[in-house]
């Protein structure tokens, strides 16, 4: 693999019920900082994710990773019918930590996220908000050398929102490589250094964050933002 990218796919191709899915996707994410997956919906972003993981398999092409421990953060959180703490301590089960090391971790996630007074409550009984700042409190605690988050902060409120963009921006600083789809154009101008553009299962377009979303190159990443950035409407119509 090319030193500075942590993931890198040549040529991946997926089909279903005879769709094509994803086409000859070739792409690499460096292993620094954050890089944003953005394109609209259907363009492949979710099964990216999923084959990065090893959820799927791709028809054809190739997936290399650098080696070191995952995190996934869906869009709708995924917990068990148990405590906030011992939904934490599940995702710290792998690792090799004592008995207090891993009750330390648990402690400090949870006060990470406001939710130390939480930690005896049913996980799944907590509000959407709540779910989703306990899911990154997991992928923080497990201090993973990649983390995928699939629109993170979806439906969050602003608090919430702000919460989980600070503890990703703080594992990226850690050196955790973070591969963010989102549709929050914001949040990828705050969080991300690089951005890529998924249109029809392919990369349309790669660039610097700002490059991107204020000069896009390709009519794909253009039509995108267009729809995405009202203000760019605005702007062309006036
Ligand atoms: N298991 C599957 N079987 C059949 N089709 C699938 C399957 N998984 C995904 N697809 C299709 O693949 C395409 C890409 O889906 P994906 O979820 O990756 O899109 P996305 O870019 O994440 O979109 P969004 O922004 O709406 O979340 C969609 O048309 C979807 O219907």
């Amino acid at each position: 693999m090319s030193a500075p990218f942590a993931i890198q796919l040549d040529e991946v191709s997926l089909a279903r019920d005879g769709r094509t899915i994803l086409d000859r996707l070739s792409v690499g994410i460096p292993a620094r900082g954050v890089t944003a997956l953005i394109g609209p919906n259907g363009a492949g972003k979710s099964v990216t994710l999923r084959i990065i993981d090893g959820l799927l398999r791709p028809d054809s092409g190739s997936v290399r990773l650098a080696p070191g421990r995952r995190a996934f953060v869906f869009q709708r959180p995924a917990l068990v019918r148990a405590s906030a703490a011992a939904n934490l301590a599940l995702g710290l089960a792998a690792l090799t930590l004592s008995r207090r090391e891993r009750a330390e971790r648990v402690a400090a996630a949870l006060e990470r996220v406001g939710l130390s007074d939480r930690a005896n409550d049913a996980a799944t009984r907590f509000s959407g908000g709540e779910q989703q700042r306990l899911v990154l409190a997991r992928a923080w605690a497990m201090q993973p050398d990649l983390l995928l988050l699939d629109e993170p902060t979806a439906s969050l409120d602003p608090a919430a929102t702000e919460t989980i963009e600070s503890l990703i921006a703080e594992m990226a600083r850690a050196g955790t490589t973070v591969l963010l789809v989102s549709h929050n154009l914001g949040q990828v101008a705050r969080l991300a250094e690089e951005v890529v553009v998924l249109s029809a299962g392919r990369a349309a377009e790669r660039g610097p964050t700002r490059s991107v979303l204020f000069s896009p190159r390709t009519a794909e990443a253009r039509a995108y933002l267009t729809g995405e950035l009202p203000w760019t409407s605005f702007a062309a119509a006036s």
